[in-house]
């Protein structure tokens, strides 16, 4: 697993593979030289969409060992830490817009051995996150309203990456800030640009015919781009 600060992740989202053939698109991810699989898990109530749960998780975790960053989009994340905890997450991330529930989730996901990450919904404002930033791995700033692939990346997002940075840097703490949503090479250079290291991307990547040149290609633009 990298965890260094400095090195720009590129994470797929497996929402946007062919999901009538889940192991076979995690391996194909993992030969494409990305470092980390992002999850996307949908309850149908927090978002209007459903995805996959943690039996599905559990039955992809033997196929690799690509770090799963799970990013619940669920109104009751404190019901499903423990079952995607033992599926094998490797990090649990919840929404700030769950308003004063996070805090205590934040403690469960520690508790469970787990990092944590915090994600921000474009409607919100980057204050909302400020009191946990000492307690997170990292800030997941979306840059589309969540729920679906495939959208437009929203690029009044930009200036809450440019926050997120400036808080990081003041206070010498060392949480990723990721993006999610809308991202390709343009979207994910412009991030990079103002202080984003991690890059969730699901239909510019796995929609492409080559996984891995699309990958190699993103890390080359980012780390060009790198703040
Ligand atoms: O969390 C979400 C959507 O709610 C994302 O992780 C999407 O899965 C990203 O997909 P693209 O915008 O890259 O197609
Ligand atoms: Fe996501």
């Amino acid at each position: 697993m990298k965890s260094n600060i400095a090195e720009m992740m590129i994470a797929p989202s497996l929402l946007a593979s062919n999901q009538s053939c889940f192991g076979q698109e995690v391996e194909r991810a993992e030969r494409s030289g990305a470092d980390w699989l992002h999850l996307d898990i949908m309850d149908g109530h927090f978002v209007p969409n459903l995805s996959f749960g943690p039996q599905v998780v559990k039955a992809i975790r033997p196929l690799t060992n690509l770090f799963f960053d799970a990013h619940l989009m669920c109104s009751q994340p404190e019901l499903l830490l423990e079952p995607f905890a033992k599926a094998g997450a490797d990090e649990i991330i919840v929404h700030v817009e769950l308003g004063e529930q996070v805090q205590c989730l934040i403690h469960k996901i520690k508790s469970l051995g787990k990092k944590v990450g915090l994600a921000i919904n474009p409607p919100t404002a980057i204050a909302a996150v400020q009191p946990f930033i000492e307690q997170i791995d990292l800030l997941l700033v979306m840059t589309v309203n969540p729920g679906f692939g495939g959208q437009e990346f929203i690029s009044e997002c930009l200036p809450k990456i440019q926050q997120a940075q400036a808080w990081r840097r003041e206070k010498a703490l060392s949480y990723r800030i990721s993006v999610d949503g809308g991202i390709n090479d343009q979207t994910a250079a412009e991030c990079a640009h103002v202080g984003a290291d991690t890059f969730v991307a699901g239909t510019s990547l796995f929609g492409a015919p080559s996984l891995k040149t699309v990958v190699q290609k993103m890390r080359q633009i980012v780390n060009e781009n790198q703040h």
